[in-house]
């Protein structure tokens, strides 16, 4: 596993086929192409809820940008959350979702609040979803430290995945990263 001396580190994606064994005790959870929100419902005996950490106009991530195609200064809507079962974290999500997608039918995805995303997206029959791609977070990468800032004590690394969303033709990039908490479920 490749050392990150510093916070600008991009993560490095890879799709399924491209991962090397052994795959994570998670891999169910990984590779689930259904909703995540539905799939945490279902597991979690206790109450699940989406908790919004921010939500904020900003210039998404290198990686972030280049996966969206947006110019280097372009801002986006970046929104933070939580999921929980009972008052365990299980899931980190960061979602980018760039100004024109915003119009329209879907400027309502600026104002979900604590309602969970995927139950929209997985509402719509048009929603189209590109494949899953996968990396592996450690300490010292950026979106390792917005995941693990609700833990009190952070594993060395952790998984997460990534896709793209269409909407109406509009794309939205959901970063997904599985925290300890989902190994209980
Ligand atoms: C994309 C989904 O939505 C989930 C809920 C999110 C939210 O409310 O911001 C973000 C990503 C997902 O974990 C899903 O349920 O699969």
């Amino acid at each position: 596993m490749r050392r990150c001396p510093h916070t600008f580190c991009e993560p490095v994606w890879r799709y399924r086929q491209q991962l090397l064994s052994p795959l994570p005790a998670i891999r169910a959870w990984l590779f689930d192409n259904g909703s995540l929100t539905r799939r945490l419902q279902h597991a979690c005996d206790g109450e699940f809820r989406v908790e919004v950490v921010a939500q904020e106009w900003q210039r998404p991530l290198l990686n972030e940008r280049r996966r969206l195609a947006l110019p280097a200064r372009r801002l986006a809507l970046v929104r933070q959350v939580y999921l929980y079962c009972d008052d365990v974290p299980c899931v980190f999500a960061r979602t980018i979702m760039p100004r024109q997608t915003l119009s329209g039918a879907e400027r309502h995805l600026a104002v979900l609040g604590n309602r969970p995303l995927g139950a929209l997206l997985f509402a719509d029959p048009r929603m189209h979803r590109e494949p899953l791609e996968f990396t592996r977070l450690q300490s010292g990468e950026r979106l390792f430290a917005e995941a693990v800032q609700r833990l009190a004590s952070p594993p060395p690394a952790i998984w997460g995945r990534r896709s793209v969303f269409y909407l109406a033709a509009k794309p939205l990039l959901v970063n997904e990263i599985f925290l300890p908490g989902i190994e209980k479920l």
